[in-house]
């Protein structure tokens, strides 16, 4: 993870980085009380914790707490201080709300607003042990959501670089869930030109890569929205890893020579030809997120018709 961008301002220094930093919503600490783990991120651990007097509000407002081990590198502090810009950026109902970074001595947290539902592939995989089959509907909804945070960022320029259902998260605040793109540990901006080219083999999640990505480390939006293709058809087999029993590198043979994903049974043939479209071998031919957005809620309307009422004219 991390690798210098080509063309993108990277801070090259903490020092020139902490002077950017001012403009970035700094918590005093004695405001925040951490609580629980919640789990292991890319890089360190992330605990349940308790804001005080946010917007002046008598009670705390929870909170996602993402911390930085103290012993690490400098090239992960500059990451961890990337991810902090890039989400302080970001405004959106379906990307996780940054709320500001506490640093305090050596120890560096990254605060964002606490999702209720946890990550999306656990609520899959919690689905698959419930009784009641979640309808077709309700997964599309869920997809769209992530859909539509991803046409924000590939708006903004913003290569995600590691979409997948793990770095989802869903609140049901009331009676709608709602899902957020909600982890950024290897996003980057893309500078003028708007491709992202990554050195090293750090650990790279080949499963939810693109050819081009994963043989000439080459990222745009378009390999976003290859990885989207896959969260796709994790959705739709309810939290499954991709290619069971493949390895990474069978993986990278199978995908080069034209081997995809098979339809997950209980997807039908519109969402998978969906999904075929976002593995083209050719990036160009792959639909951008505002067509994938476009599909899928013609393909929901589609399927809420033809069960409600089958006389309302929706070409389908
Ligand atoms: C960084 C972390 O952020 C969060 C986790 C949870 C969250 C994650 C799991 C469970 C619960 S909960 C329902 O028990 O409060 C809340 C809720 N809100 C967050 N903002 C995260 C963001 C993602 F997009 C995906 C996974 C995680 N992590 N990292 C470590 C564990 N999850």
């Amino acid at each position: 993870i991390g690798g210098n961008s080509v063309n993108s301002p990277l801070y090259t220094s903490i020092e020139e980085y902490e002077k950017v930093q001012s403009d970035i919503h700094s918590i005093a600490r004695h405001k925040l009380t951490v609580q629980r783990l919640l789990g292991k991120g890319a890089f360190g651990e992330v605990y349940y914790g308790l804001l005080a007097d946010v917007a002046h509000s008598e009670v705390p407002t929870p909170v996602a707490v993402k911390t930085l081990p103290t012993l690490c590198s400098d090239q992960t502090k500059l990451d961890f201080f990337m991810e902090a810009v890039m989400l302080s950026k970001l405004k959106h109902p379906n990307i996780v709300k940054f709320i500001g970074i506490s640093i305090e001595g050596s120890s560096i947290l990254l605060v964002t607003e606490l999702m209720d539902g946890g990550d999306l592939r656990s609520y899959l995989r919690c689905l698959r042990t419930k009784l009641n089959d979640i309808a077709t509907k309700e997964l599309i909804l869920l997809c769209i959501d992530v859909a539509t945070g991803c046409q924000y960022l590939e708006e903004h320029g913003c290569i995600h670089r590691d979409l997948a259902t793990r770095n989802c998260l869903l609140s049901e605040k009331g009676s709608r869930t709602i899902v957020k793109v909600g982890d950024f540990g290897m996003s980057r901006l893309t500078g003028r030109t708007n491709y992202y080219r990554k050195k090293g083999t750090a650990l790279v999640p080949v499963k939810w890569m693109s050819p081009e990505a994963f043989i000439d480390g080459v990222f745009t939006s378009k390999t976003d929205v290859w990885s989207y293709g896959v969260l796709l058809w994790e959705v739709f087999s309810l939290g499954h890893v991709p290619y069971p029993g493949k390895s990474n590198e069978e993986v990278m043979q199978f995908v080069k020579h034209g081997g995809r994903l098979p339809k997950p049974e209980i997807c039908t043939e519109k969402i998978y030809q969906l999904m075929t479209n976002c593995w083209a071998d050719d990036s160009r031919l792959r639909p951008n997120f505002t067509t994938i957005k476009e599909k899928l809620t013609s393909i929901e309307q589609c399927d809420n018709n033809s069960t409600s009422n089958p006389y309302l004219s929706v070409p389908c």
